[in-house]
């Protein structure tokens, strides 16, 4: 009785190619040419098959002609090629729907402080405190005070930069927000207080990217105490949270929101003005 190995020889080359004429199905590589010496049933399974015909049908005519003067095995690789090329945007595609719709599902359970009437509509008033907290006004207003206020240079200097870094914020988040135009979660109310148009828009949050980047600015110039440096910690990572549970973003809004305030401080730091470079500019003004 002939064995099944005799009647199925795997092919050369390593990769088993095999049809099912025999009622066996085995595999067929699709990324390795089919041997010259396969028999015919298998080169018209090829051509017949959906799948492979789907694909031969998508080939260039640049990729026909760089395969007809080849010989097979060249058209084999072209395969593998063209399986990376039409696949990889569509696999990157569906992740990122699925990524999206996680993001919506997650931040529409999260947002628990939405409205008074949700789950935790009593928590409203503390996280719209810590909202106040992490706003633009409070934060150029109380920098441009301590810069009033400072009587050394060295003082003067950290406010300067701290007010620029704001600016900056500003004007970035504003840009991104244009760009993106992602429309705030539908569970918001948009009840906040001094906006901007962009700032119907969710992406990324204003709010987390300057809590990232003051953070970092507190931490790096102004606050030594370790317990301070704890607080702002948490208060950074509250703003973050308070953007979420008020329903205002979603969660890829706050984490790409701290990212980028994240770099933020590296750009401030970039372009930090030294007392020698603002009075250089205020000699160019005068
Ligand atoms: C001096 C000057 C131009 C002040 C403008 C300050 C201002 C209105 C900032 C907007 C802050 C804000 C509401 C940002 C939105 O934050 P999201 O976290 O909701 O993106």
């Amino acid at each position: 009785m002939p064995s099944p190995k005799a009647k199925n020889p795997v092919r050369s080359g390593g990769s088993p190619v095999l049809g099912s004429s025999n009622g066996r199905y085995e595999f067929m590589s699709l990324t390795k040419p089919l041997n010259r010496s396969s028999p015919p049933h298998l080169h018209q399974r090829q051509g017949s098959d959906p799948t492979t015909a789907r694909l031969r049908a998508s080939e260039s005519p640049t990729r026909r002609r760089g395969s007809s003067s080849s010989t097979g095995s060249g058209s084999g690789q072209g395969l593998s090629e063209e399986d990376g090329i039409r696949l990889n945007p569509s696999f990157i595609r569906v992740a990122l729907s699925s990524l999206l719709a996680i993001d919506l599902w997650m931040s529409k359970r999260l947002g628990v402080c939405a409205c008074e009437d949700s789950s935790w509509g009593s928590v409203r008033p503390l996280m719209k405190l810590i909202e106040i907290s992490g706003h633009g006004i409070p934060w150029l207003a109380g920098t441009a005070y301590c810069l009033y206020k400072s009587d050394s240079a060295t003082g003067q200097e950290v406010m300067l930069n701290l007010f620029m870094g704001l600016l900056l914020d500003l004007v970035l988040v504003g840009i991104v927000k244009a760009v993106v135009r992602r429309r705030r979660p539908t569970h918001n109310r948009m009840d906040m207080f001094a906006t901007f148009s962009v700032d119907r828009y969710s992406f990324p949050s204003g709010h987390a990217t300057r809590a990232a980047m003051c953070g970092r600015f507190l931490l790096a110039h102004l606050v030594l105490a370790a317990p301070l440096r704890v607080l702002v910690l948490l208060w950074a990572a509250l703003v973050g949270l308070s953007r979420v549970l008020l329903g205002r973003h979603n969660v890829t809004d706050v984490m790409f929101g701290f990212w980028m305030g994240y770099c933020q401080y590296n750009l401030v730091e970039m372009l930090w003005l030294s007392p020698q470079t603002l009075q250089g500019l205020l000699g160019q003004l005068a």
